[in-house]
């Protein structure tokens, strides 16, 4: 089975490159370390001891195993049931099968996503939080729905590139991630602004329905994967909280004194859009 991913931007952000996947730039390039090696189960990693790539992550699993060889089951039924521990799923380095329960992400973004853009043609167009991503089907809570893949870059970069946004009062696409490992913090920058995947779209909300995991298959740089937190309805826009303070994941958005509003239209929105000021 291989990667898919269908999608593409709107044929009116010309400017746009679709990326599937992480790309890196030249200050990141040494960073994209692929893995070399892999498990040795001969069919499916089902027991945590026995395979090293579940034993790296202890206290998490993908609800195991389809055997249909099709996408979407896939989609449906591996559900990521916990995290608290990185995840790494097996690789092309593993001797397991491809239908091993320990492989999602790696396939793509589920179907059934739609790019909706908000108040197209209306006064409000200024106030609007801009396009957004909606589902076609129920999407079940647990589901992988996609990727947020942009380019890779330093934190020095992402600097630079916010203030250059914030001159030409652009949206943000800057996020970042920051993983604790016993003493180490990974912290990962990710911009999508021109090569991004469907995740870009992803509006935040104080009461979102999906949240972002970061997700290791062949490489040490993360995938940040958005799973949904409860089951979503047909023609339901997807979200997920901008500032979720357990991940560090968070935009690279307004000053305290340049606050942006949130239009999420939650009951108890907090209502500024959640961003963070330290970067380095
Ligand atoms: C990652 S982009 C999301 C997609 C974006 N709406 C678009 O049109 O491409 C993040 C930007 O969308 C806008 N946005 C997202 N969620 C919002 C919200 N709840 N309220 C207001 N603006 C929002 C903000 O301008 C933010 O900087």
């Amino acid at each position: 089975m291989e990667f898919s991913d269908d999608y593409e931007h709107p044929s009116t952000d010309a400017k746009l490159i679709y990326t599937p996947e992480n790309i890196p730039t030249k200050s990141t390039k040494h960073k994209f370390e692929e893995f070399t090696s892999g498990c040795k189960c001969m069919t499916l990693c089902r027991v945590q001891h026995e395979c090293s790539c579940l034993r790296n992550f202890l206290n998490y699993d993908y609800d195991f195993f389809t055997s249909e060889d099709n996408l979407q089951s896939m989609h449906e039924n591996y559900t990521l049931l916990k995290r608290d521990m990185p995840i790494y799923e097996c690789n092309q380095n593993c001797l397991c099968s491809q239908y091993c329960g320990n492989r999602l992400v790696q396939y793509g973004p589920r179907k059934n996503l739609k790019i909706v853009p908000f108040d197209n043609n209306s006064k409000e167009k200024l106030k609007s939080k801009g396009a957004g991503l909606f589902t076609t089907a129920i999407i079940k809570k647990g589901n992988f729905v996609c990727e947020y893949a942009g380019e890779i870059i330093s934190s020095q970069e992402a600097n630079k590139r916010f203030k250059t946004q914030e001159k030409q009062k652009l949206m943000n696409y800057i996020f970042f991630v920051n993983e604790t490992f016993g003493t180490n913090i990974i912290k990962t920058f990710v911009d999508p602004s021109i090569f991004g995947n469907i995740g870009r779209y992803i509006n935040h909300s104080c009461d979102p329905n999906c949240e972002v995991i970061p997700v290791r298959v062949d490489n040490v740089i993360p995938k940040l994967c958005i799973f949904a937190t409860k089951d979503i309805n047909v023609d339901e826009e997807i979200t997920f909280d901008y500032g979720d303070g357990q991940l560090g994941f968070c935009p690279l958005d307004q000053t305290v004194n340049k606050k942006k509003k949130c239009l999420c239209d939650f009951v108890n929105c907090r209502k500024y859009l959640p961003f963070c000021k330290e970067t380095e």
